[in-house]
């Protein structure tokens, strides 16, 4: 068993079964969750051999801003579920390994005290079926120092996840979190569903978004290169190809295997600002050689959602510093073992079989 799988046991073993079973959980029989984590062990690579690697750097920029590593953490729900910091300890430990953290619009933590963690934070946006509530929050999360939105679209329903209870039925917790969930905002005076995501939103939410915050935006949840190239015509910075960690379409196709076609539909767009469209990629990464796979299909960086998890139960911020770093020191193994030095040296050359 590798370091993560035990790790997510011990995480198992501090939570309670319908947490772990939460956090765990994909959609329907499991397929796409299965398959996302196959998808990346399948290609091969054709090192680079009598290459200076004795300086090997992780850093990149992500829309601009820097960072020591591509491996981002991903926005999850209740991450005050997994440790009672939240977001703010998720936060403390990305900054410590100079990572960049997503935060779901279903955080228990106020922006304040996430941003005091130190880290680079982009604020993940569920447009709701109330619009002002939406607008609230994203203006809030904008106030507060986020660095962009990524906004996600590949959950106008929650996925069918079977025996798996919704957070808002959990007790005590999620009456705690649901609270807080909002920022204060009372919840009580709204409809039932104001808080569901909206079944109806189109390309015009992002130029809506970018207005409303004056943030650039990242489309979370494309798998199709047209819908790529939409995304960026209706003014996206990018988009991140995800599965949504497999939790949504079961039978969708892999993460791994979507991202080639977007990568290349996006090669030669341009953001808002002028600057070239980016495309990123999360579901199923678990090692430093998926993530050096990832950037060679194209990926400027990559998130991971469930390891941050598992870190964040055992250990709380320096759970996650040791999640992060662990990949990103994966990674720099990887890079000097394919004679790739720096991220930018990490192109399609690498891999044997890029179709796959
Ligand atoms: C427990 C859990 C909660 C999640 N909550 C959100 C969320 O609130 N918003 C969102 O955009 N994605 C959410 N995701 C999806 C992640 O952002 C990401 O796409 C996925 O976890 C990546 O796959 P991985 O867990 O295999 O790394 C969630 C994923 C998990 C596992
Ligand atoms: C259903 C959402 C509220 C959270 C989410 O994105 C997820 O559980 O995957």
């Amino acid at each position: 068993m590798g370091w993560l799988e035990q790790l997510e046991q011990q995480a198992a073993a501090r939570l309670p079964d319908y947490v772990h079973d939460y956090f765990r959980c994909g959609a329907g029989t499991e397929t796409t969750l299965r398959e996302d984590l196959a998808a990346w062990a399948r290609p091969r690579l054709r090192p680079r051999v009598l290459r200076d690697v004795s300086r090997i750097s992780t850093a990149t920029t992500v829309l601009g801003t820097p960072v020591d590593t591509p491996v981002l953490a991903a926005p999850t729900a209740q991450q005050v579920a997994a440790h009672p910091g939240g977001e703010a300890e998720t936060a403390k430990g990305a900054a410590a390994v100079g990572s960049l953290v997503g935060v779901s619009t279903n955080t228990g933590v106020r922006f304040a005290d996430i941003a005091a963690g130190g880290a680079p934070w982009w604020y993940q946006v569920y447009v709701m079926r109330d619009r002002g509530l939406t607008a609230e929050l994203v203006r809030r999360a904008s106030a507060a120092g986020a660095g962009a939105l990524l906004l996600t679209v590949d959950l106008p329903v929650v996925g069918r996840r079977e025996g798996v209870a919704d957070p808002t039925s959990w007790a005590d917790e999620s009456r705690a979190n649901r609270r807080a969930n909002f920022h204060g905002i009372d919840l009580t005076a709204l409809p039932a569903d104001a808080t569901a995501t909206a079944p109806d939103i189109g390309p015009d939410t992002i130029g809506w978004l970018r207005e409303l915050s004056g943030l650039p935006v990242l489309v979370k949840g494309v798998l199709r290169g047209d819908d790529a190239r939409r995304c960026v015509a209706a003014g996206a910075a990018g988009v991140v190809v995800s599965t949504h960690g497999g939790r949504q379409l079961d039978r969708s196709v892999p993460a791994a295997r979507a991202l080639p076609e977007v990568a290349a539909a996006l090669a030669e767009e341009r953001g808002p600002d002028g600057a070239p469209a980016e495309t990123y990629v999360d579901s199923g990464l678990r090692r430093g050689e998926d993530v050096l796979v990832a950037l060679a299909l194209g990926a400027r960086a990559v998130f991971v959602g469930r390891p941050v998890l598992w870190g964040l139960a055992t250990g709380g911020s320096g759970g996650v510093a040791d999640v992060l770093g662990r990949l990103t020191a994966e990674l720099a193994g990887a890079m000097a073992l394919t004679g790739a030095p720096t991220c930018a040296e990490i192109g399609p050359d690498l891999l044997f079989d890029p179709g796959t």
